[in-house]
């Protein structure tokens, strides 16, 4: 049927509105419009960040991976003081499954503003080749997100950043924590140091994790990282030649390889990697993502969308707090990351 002819059809005014704009007789579907610009699908009447009510929630599968956006699972939020913090253990294996494993935690240091799928993605990519190709049982997955001190572009508070990634790990993963110790630290933590307090909380306050037969032993800890933030290992003074061989020597590295980055080169040409070789796994991407925080901030500073390339919960929290709105110069945003 020819939808001018039906009784309700409005025919198009002839005035000068310019195509897009809609007229008062579209006042439903403007409201409608405005109701999705301010916040995404999930939980349209409450506010993202409102007081977890641990009550209904439907019981999760321990394995399940489905989107669990509606239904948070072992919530725990971080400390907004140092003098509240507590370790985030919540998720954290109790008992290791297998005898012949070697217990194994991953820890993700970066920035994080915001977390996007490709941050989550990273820490499956690296569960995915650990029980591939070694005999690590993975009993933990951190973000650790840097401290204010850092000083980069584009990063927002470390409370929202940490927020951010809370909401990430409680809504899509059924494993994964946040550990705000290293954002709340009143001054710049370097990597080495935060897995010295991954160490001091997991082995020697925790004495490490139990087996099946029920003795204690240590947990190893390696550092989840992309490939550019490895090659930044060759850049003259950014890391201490000591702090590298303590992060490669005494913990160990897990490097997701980035589109363009040639990760095994760069490990074959640099002197301190090449030596501890052994303690280094680069992980393939089989399907390349590149999504950017930076050009995550670019598209919300332009009213752009950002739906697929980050959680519901994520996008909600930045409408809610307005975030990435702000003054970050578009030539810096477009930087040399790009
Ligand atoms: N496309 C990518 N492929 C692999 N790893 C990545 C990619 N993007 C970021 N990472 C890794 O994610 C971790 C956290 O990154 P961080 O938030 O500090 O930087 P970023 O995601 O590049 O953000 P920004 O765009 O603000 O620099 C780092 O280890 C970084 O190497
Ligand atoms: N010397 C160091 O310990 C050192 C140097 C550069 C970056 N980092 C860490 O790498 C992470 C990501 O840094 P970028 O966002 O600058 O790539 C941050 O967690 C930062 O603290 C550590």
């Amino acid at each position: 049927m020819d939808p001018s002819r039906a009784k309700n059809f409005i025919p198009p005014s002839d005035d000068n509105t310019p195509i897009g704009t809609l007229s008062p007789a579209s006042a439903i579907a403007q409201s409608f419009t405005n109701v999705m610009m301010e916040s995404v699908i999930a939980d349209l009447n409450s506010s993202i960040d409102a007081p977890f009510e641990p009550a209904p929630a439907p019981m999760i599968k321990k394995d399940q991976i489905a989107d669990l956006e509606e239904v948070p699972h072992g919530i725990l939020r971080q400390a907004k003081k140092l003098d509240d913090y507590e370790f985030p253990v919540h998720r954290l294996k109790k008992k290791l499954t297998s005898e012949n494993k070697i217990p194994l935690i991953i820890v993700a240091c970066g920035s994080f503003s915001p977390i996007t799928y490709l941050h989550l993605r990273m820490f499956e990519m690296a569960m995915d080749s650990i029980n591939e190709e070694t005999r690590f049982e993975v009993i933990g997955g951190y973000y650790s997100p840097v401290s204010d001190h850092y000083r980069k572009q584009g990063l927002a508070k470390s409370t929202h950043r940490v927020r951010m990634c809370e909401l990430a790990c409680e809504r899509t993963s059924s494993w994964l924590m946040v550990d705000a110790w290293e954002s709340l630290q009143h001054e710049y933590t370097r990597t080495a140091q935060v897995l010295d307090h991954f160490n001091e909380e997991i082995n020697i306050k925790r004495g490490g994790v139990e087996t099946p037969t029920g003795e204690k032993i240590g947990v190893k800890i390696m550092l989840l990282a992309g490939g550019d933030l490895i090659e930044s290992f060759g850049e003259p003074n950014v890391w201490k030649d000591e702090d590298l061989h303590h992060i490669l020597g005494n913990y160990g590295c897990l490097i997701v390889e980035r589109t363009g980055s040639d990760v095994r080169s760069f490990l074959l040409s640099h002197d301190i990697m090449y030596e501890h070789r052994r303690n280094i796994m680069v992980v393939k991407q089989l399907i390349y993502n590149d999504i950017s925080s930076t050009k995550i901030r670019l598209f919300i500073r332009r009213n752009m969308s950002v739906q697929y390339l980050l959680p519901n919960s994520v996008i909600r929290y930045i409408q809610e707090h307005r975030l990435y709105k702000g003054s970050e110069p578009v030539k810096q945003v477009m930087g040399s990351k790009e």
